[in-house]
């Protein structure tokens, strides 16, 4: 073989698992027709895939697209500690066009798939949530950047646990994120203080809250302010997950159980 060839083949020697990540279907078919065993990790399971992983976000970043591929493997027991995979994935483009060998492992657990699958606030709830603060983070506010905070999910203790600091615009309507109208509602207000409180079904409870959970136990970045605090803090206060845009660096952020989770540059989206 040539070295090319011998390379690909130490990465693929003796895998436990493909795991194939948005693959075409003739790539898939070619697994199934050689009776490999693949998990499939993609936005839609459009070839029916037996085992499948299902993506909320692109994951622009390749280590938290493979982390997240193989976390929601483990919890769906397709995969366990000690099985090594190889991971198919689209690196430069949306086309596969490497493959990454490793072996899984419980200490290696991130807690990206938890954030969305695990959490009490619906899935779908949390990418559309992802969704605002990208946009929000891509285009900022009439062109200058924007900060907001997001606290999904647990919203009754959420309100137990913070304070108005205006009037709550959202007090008697019944609107949803993910509704186009309410995105421009939420960019709109999130150029004033405080955060958005989101019920676990999506409902803008409030906007404009304060947060004051006890800060004790949580561990977060040294170099991130007050907003990233309080978000970490009411994540291990309550059952919330929180996700956050930062005004001075523009990434989005998001923290459960009082710690850093994910961070994601609006600007690959
Ligand atoms: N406890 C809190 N609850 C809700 N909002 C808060 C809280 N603390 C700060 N904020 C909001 O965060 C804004 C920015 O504060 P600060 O600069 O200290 O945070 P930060 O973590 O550095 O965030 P950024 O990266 O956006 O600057 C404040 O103006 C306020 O609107
Ligand atoms: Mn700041």
């Amino acid at each position: 073989m040539s070295p090319p060839a011998d390379l690909l083949s130490d990465l693929v020697a003796d895998v436990d698992e493909t795991f194939l990540f948005s693959p075409t279907g003739s790539m898939y078919d070619r697994f199934l027709e050689a009776d490999e065993p693949v998990v499939v990790v993609a936005a839609g399971n459009e070839h029916d895939a037996e085992r499948y992983v299902e993506l909320p976000l692109s994951f622009e970043n390749v280590r938290d697209r493979i982390r997240f591929g193989v976390e929601g493997a483990m919890d769906k027991d397709y995969v366990e500690d000690g099985d090594t995979v190889a991971c198919a994935v689209g690196v430069l483009d949306e086309a596969i066009d490497a493959v990454i060998r490793t072996t899984v492992s419980a200490s290696m657990h991130s807690g990206i798939y938890d954030l969305f699958a695990n959490s009490r606030a619906d899935p779908n709830v949390i990418r559309d949530v992802f969704d605002v603060a990208i946009e929000l983070g891509k285009k900022g506010q009439k062109g200058k950047p924007v900060g907001a905070l997001f606290v999904v999910g647990d919203a009754g203790k959420v309100m137990n646990k913070s304070r108005p600091l205006s009037y709550n615009p959202f007090e008697k309507s019944h609107v949803h994120v993910g509704d186009p109208i309410v995105n421009v509602m939420l960019k709109e207000f999130s150029r004033l203080d405080g955060a958005f409180v989101i019920s676990d079904s999506g409902k803008i409870v409030s906007a404009y809250r304060y947060l004051e959970p006890a800060a004790e136990g949580v561990d977060i970045p040294k170099g991130l302010g007050a907003r990233h605090m309080a978000a970490g803090a009411i994540t291990r206060d309550t059952n919330s997950i929180a996700i956050v845009l930062s005004e001075s660096d523009g990434l989005v952020r998001a923290f459960k159980g009082g710690k850093l989770l994910l961070e994601l540059d609006p600007e690959e989206y």
